[in-house]
């Protein structure tokens, strides 16, 4: 029995500073390190605020499904308060606010539900086919190709033909200036936003942003709200032609329920509605393929047994539909391996407590950060055997899906909060991947020393690969 009020073990930490210097290098992985010694259940001082880690899937789903109600707040870091992004951004908001519910409704009934998805297949298959024409240009000239480059250029194409039916490489100048511009944009901001920033542990100086990370971070954001907004104001002037041909996408949409009235939406919203889709769906999913991608290479068996799987249910189809998915089981174990193996937000998104909640006996205080480590989840023995392998066939004839009901696999996190996008992420993922690996051979550029290096990554929003990996095709 435990006093009403005890907080959950931790270090002991030091005046000022608490326990900052104890978090070396990775977060997720220092967090690991320390619920080693304080249980699954652990406090820490982050200068002066108050963090509680959770370690292990059971508390995990204590926190994101049985007090889920409690937690399902975000924690929200100093750098996004600005460009009023934190008053409207669908990453941000109450959960027990008005809007946030509506944006809620509206992606699950209007944007990634199956009848909406179906609705936007053909702009996803045109993209793939593009890919696939893209590798074989270098397979035919026997070049090695950046994959990596190569996977964050079709994710985002796929994201930006959903959202706008533009072809992101085609939008703008003559050449893909406008791409690499967004991308450097969107890649500056998930990198920035990983930085721990002062502000956050000691809130008082925040006004005085000493690192400049909102600053940073307002530049990338007011760039992409500038380029969100050019769409919405020339999507606006199409609409009032007579003549306009609905494109089907997420923008004529928005745009539509933005003229109804039962959603009550502004045309502000949906332009830091698009920018909050944008980020939050294309690096994750880019990051994920280009990790599903290397540890096929890295194992030449798992990507054989792949490639047979999807010889015998695709033939000579080149592209993969999203009906095709549920035909590819070992496809499906190696996608829930790459979550487990290398889970792009590791930290998923961190939360705060609404309220006081007790847990296993303690007492979680109100407006603490809750930050769930995935990733010690992923490596924890006592669910995973060879939690340090990459092995597909783990998953194979069992049910474990990453849906959020089964707290030992939850990349895309759990419950009121969890990811809206997983339906989209999900589709363009397994139809990548197949696209990749059904079309093409593959071999790894550089030696052993290479291989070594493939796996380090650097932490941001989304765990990225250090290295982009890089890999001569072959068409089959
Ligand atoms: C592999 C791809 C992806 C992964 C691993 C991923 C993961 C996550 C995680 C862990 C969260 C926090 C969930 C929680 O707190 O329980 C989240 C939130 C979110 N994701 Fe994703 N995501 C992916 C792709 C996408 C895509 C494609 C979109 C949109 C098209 C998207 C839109 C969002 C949004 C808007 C939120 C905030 C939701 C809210 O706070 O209500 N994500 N995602």
């Amino acid at each position: 029995r435990r006093r009403r009020g005890e907080l959950p073990p931790g270090p002991v930490p030091l005046p000022i500073v608490g326990n900052i210097f104890q978090i070396r290098g990775d977060p997720h992985k220092a967090f690991a390190e320390l619920a080693k010694t304080y249980g699954p259940l652990m406090s820490l001082r982050l200068g002066t605020q108050l963090a509680v880690v959770i370690s292990s899937s059971e508390v995990a789903m204590e926190v994101l499904q049985k007090h889920g109600q409690s937690f399902s707040n975000r924690s929200i870091p100093d750098a996004i308060n600005i460009h009023g992004h934190d008053k409207v951004s669908w990453n941000t908001m109450l959960a027990d606010s008005v809007g946030w519910k509506r944006i809620r409704k509206l992606g699950r009934e209007k944007l990634f539900s199956h009848q909406a998805l179906q609705q936007t297949e053909g702009q996803r298959q045109e993209r793939l086919r593009k890919l696939a024409e893209h590798v074989r240009g270098f397979s035919e000239r026997g070049q090695v190709m950046n994959v990596g480059e190569a996977t964050f250029t079709t994710m985002t194409d796929l994201v930006f033909s959903t959202l706008f039916s533009i072809d992101l490489t085609d939008y703008g100048a003559t050449d893909s200036i406008a791409n690499k511009e967004f991308k450097e944009h969107i890649n500056s901001f998930t990198r920035y936003i990983g930085v721990p920033n002062v502000s956050d542990f000691y809130p008082i100086l925040a006004p005085l942003d000493l690192q400049g990370v909102r600053r940073k971070i307002g530049h990338h954001l007011g760039k992409l709200l500038d380029f969100v907004e050019d769409m919405i104001q020339k999507r606006m002037r199409e609409r009032r032609e007579s003549d306009y041909q609905n494109k089907n996408d997420f923008l004529d949409t928005l745009l539509e329920i933005a003229e109804e009235t039962e959603y009550d939406l502004t045309i502000k919203e949906i332009r830091h509605f698009c920018v909050d889709i944008l980020i939050a769906g294309s690096d994750t999913s880019a990051a994920t393929t280009e990790w599903a991608m290397v540890e096929l290479l890295l194992h030449p068996d798992k990507m054989a047994k792949l490639k047979a799987e999807l010889k015998s249910v695709l033939g000579d189809k080149s592209t993969v539909e999203g009906s095709d998915i549920s035909k590819l089981p070992y496809l499906q174990a190696t996608i829930n391996e790459v979550f487990r193996f290398h889970p792009v937000a590791p930290l998923l998104g961190p939360r705060e407590a609404a309220e006081d909640t007790q847990i296993n006996g303690y007492t979680i205080p109100k407006n603490v950060k809750v930050i769930v480590n995935f990733w010690a989840i992923t490596r924890d023995r006592s669910i995973w055997k060879n939690p340090e392998s990459f092995e597909p066939e783990r998953f194979l004839g069992t049910d474990i899906n990453f849906e959020g009901q089964h707290f030992e696999l939850i990349p895309f996190g759990s419950g009121r909060r969890i990811c809206p996008g997983m339906p989209l992420a999900s589709r363009m993922l397994f139809c990548m991947v197949a696209t990749l690996c059904h079309n093409f051979d593959w071999e790894l550029e550089g030696g052993v020393e290479s291989k070594l290096r493939e796996r380090e990554d650097v932490f941001g929003l989304a765990l990225q690969k250090k290295f982009p990996l890089r890999a001569k095709p072959i068409k089959v």
